[in-house]
């Protein structure tokens, strides 16, 4: 059967940190407000652009304003890869990956317009098989809809696919999608936010865990899990 790995993107295969932090700091000069540190803005990312923008306008007391966006995101869009890369190690492992004959898609919470642009910028457009967006679908993580549907896109199947994120969103989906799930250690989540699911302390320790995590009993999926 074909295995499929669906990967998280933001803290997951790249670190998108820096051109967020620099568009997000960018919108807060226009508007006259104070910029944010790097920690900040980390703390802000995980549940897609609006969520970000309303957290740095509440950071500052302001409530959230919808006319931000689009300003924000022609900004990000056209500097997504100043110095966002892969993370060290991982464009071997997605090599190897491939090569052990794993499909392999993209479920970001970014918007899909940027997450495209970044992937292509990087190189990687031909690498995975779907590629699902916070805006792709009517929902996005933690709903389990957002990785089903990108599982489907990718012609996969959820009883021979691993989930892999560094945000309780993409536990949570994956597990409520009846997925294994794997933590990358290594991204913008707190620790706490593995909860329970086996940690990979760097890329290079995706392969084994993704075998594991396939070869293990199958979880429930979230809504039947508690009957
Ligand atoms: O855009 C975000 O807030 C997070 O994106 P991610 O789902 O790829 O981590
Ligand atoms: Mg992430």
């Amino acid at each position: 059967m074909q295995r499929t790995v669906i990967f998280d993107l933001d803290g997951t295969l790249v670190d998108s940190r820096p051109d967020i932090h620099a568009a997000l700091n960018r919108l807060m000069q226009a508007r006259g407000l104070a910029p944010f540190t790097l920690a900040e803005v980390t703390r802000f990312i995980g549940d897609g652009v609006p969520v970000l923008l309303a957290r740095a306008f509440a950071a500052r007391g302001l409530p959230a304003d919808p006319t931000a966006q689009p300003a924000f995101l022609a900004d990000y869009e056209a500097h997504a890869a100043v110095h966002t890369k892969l993370f060290d190690g991982m464009a071997a492992v997605l090599d190897g990956l491939a090569a052990e004959g794993w499909a392999m898609a993209v479920c970001t919470n970014k918007p899909e317009k940027a997450a495209r642009l970044l992937l292509g910028a990087l190189g990687l457009d031909g690498r995975f098989a779907a590629l699902g967006g916070g805006d792709s679908f009517p929902v996005r993580k933690p709903d389990p809809a957002h990785v089903l549907a990108t599982l489907a896109a990718a012609g996969g199947t959820p009883g021979a696919a691993v989930m892999v994120g560094d945000h309780h969103n993409d536990i949570a989906a994956g597990r409520a999608a009846g997925l294994p799930v794997v933590y990358c250690g290594w991204g913008y989540g707190l620790p706490e936010m593995a909860e329970g699911a086996p940690v990979a302390d760097g890329p290079a320790a995706l392969p084994a865990l993704l075998r594991q995590a396939l070869a293990a009993p199958r979880p429930q999926a979230g809504p039947s899990s508690s009957r």
